[in-house]
């Protein structure tokens, strides 16, 4: 039998909550019944003379940029400025199992019954159940309440593979790149769908780190932010480029990714015009950059995320290091990111077989 109908662990003690915000943490009075018991990690974003209001109650640590720089001095040239991205800052500092991200402008989503969805309790369930990458099991997810395998689900293949990442959706505004946004200016996502489904290995996905949740001793060093931002040439890639490399490091290591619920209810849409700006060099360069994910193989050796991150960094700059300058400034930031990781994580680094990754 695949599925329990054991409560959800609440894991107040094991999971950080990450905010990235350059506006204002009002939100939190809507997750307060379910956030409240929970450590938050606020990346202050922007101007960090301003003052950001966290309400009364909740226990978090906050980091604005200066934080930033005195916390990873010349390395903290890995973490980007006035883009999202910044929220991985959060992930490196945070000494706990499981990590979940949430944008500042989502809320609670109700169900089609109306009833509030708990978001993090379903990332939490998740997380804490395997996911199927090996064989498609077209009732979904086996583990999940009142499902199953179905017949002809090979035995040997039930148990399934550890979860890394569960990726919510949204209703309201969907995550549309700004081409879709202009074209479909008033297109809101009213489809609530009842699944959870694993990506199959050898599949890439497009990861939005809206409503995002992860286990951070998995996976939590492929989870960098790429360089956006300030600066960049590009913006709203950070994500994305996360999910690329994530993925694939989870298919060499024989990890799960998840996606489908829960959803979150994604109130603001962000400027088209801006998001354009951002995004076109992006929307040219993924038509080579995903082709180059999918053929990346990662050898044996690479036993350790850390390994697998600093490899992937090699091949990209070899690849694309003459295409622009941008990506050698990214393929440089993978390895200061993964440096970074493991000088605030040391004890992680040094469990980790043969050591820190070299
Ligand atoms: O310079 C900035 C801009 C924003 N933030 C914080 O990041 C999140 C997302 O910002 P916003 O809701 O304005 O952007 P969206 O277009 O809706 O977000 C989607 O695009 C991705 C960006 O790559 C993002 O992950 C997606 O959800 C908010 O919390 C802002 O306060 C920031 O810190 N710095
Ligand atoms: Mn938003």
């Amino acid at each position: 039998m695949a599925s329990s109908v054991l409560p959800t662990p609440l894991l107040k003690d094991e999971l950080d909550i990450v905010i990235p915000t350059i506006r204002n943490l009002d939100f939190l009075e809507m997750w307060r019944p379910f956030f409240q018991p929970y450590h938050l990690i606020i990346i202050q974003d922007g101007d960090p003379s301003k003052k950001i209001n966290v309400p009364e109650g909740f226990d978090y640590e906050l980091y604005n940029r200066n934080d930033i720089n005195r916390i990873l001095g010349p390395k903290a040239s890995c973490i980007s400025f006035k883009d999202s991205a910044c929220r991985c800052f959060g992930f490196m500092v945070s000494k706990k199992k499981y990590i979940y991200t949430i944008d500042d402008d989502c809320f609670v989503a109700k169900d089609p019954s109306g009833k509030e969805i708990n978001a993090l309790q379903q990332h939490i369930k998740n997380l804490l159940s395997p996911s199927t990458p090996y064989f498609f099991n077209t009732l979904y997810d086996p583990y999940a309440e009142g499902a199953d395998f179905v017949r002809g689900y090979p035995f040997s293949l039930r148990e399934g593979a550890p979860t890394a990442v569960s990726h919510g959706l949204w209703l309201n505004i969907p995550d549309y790149d700004a081409p879709t946004q202009l074209v479909k200016p008033m297109e809101r996502n009213t489809r609530y769908v009842d699944a959870v489904l694993t990506i199959p290995k050898g599949t890439l996905f497009p990861m939005c780190g809206m409503n995002l949740a992860f286990d951070r001793e998995l996976i939590g060093p492929a989870m960098y932010f790429g360089l956006m931002g300030d600066g960049q040439p590009i913006g709203r890639y950070d994500d994305m480029w996360a999910g690329w490399c994530t993925k694939v490091i989870c298919d060499h290591l024989g990890l799960g990714v998840k996606t489908g619920l829960p959803y979150i209810w994604h109130s603001k849409a962000s400027n088209p015009f801006v998001n354009l700006k951002k995004e076109y060099k992006g929307i040219f360069w993924q038509e080579d950059l995903i082709p180059f994910f999918q053929a990346v193989s990662l050898p044996k050796d690479c036993t350790t995320v850390q390994k697998c991150y600093i490899e992937l960094s090699k091949q990209f700059k070899e690849k694309f290091g003459k295409v622009d300058d941008y990506f050698n400034k990214l393929g440089d930031a993978m390895v200061t990111w993964i440096e970074a990781w493991d000088e605030l994580n040391p004890s992680a680094a040094a469990a980790l077989p043969n050591g820190p990754a070299k």
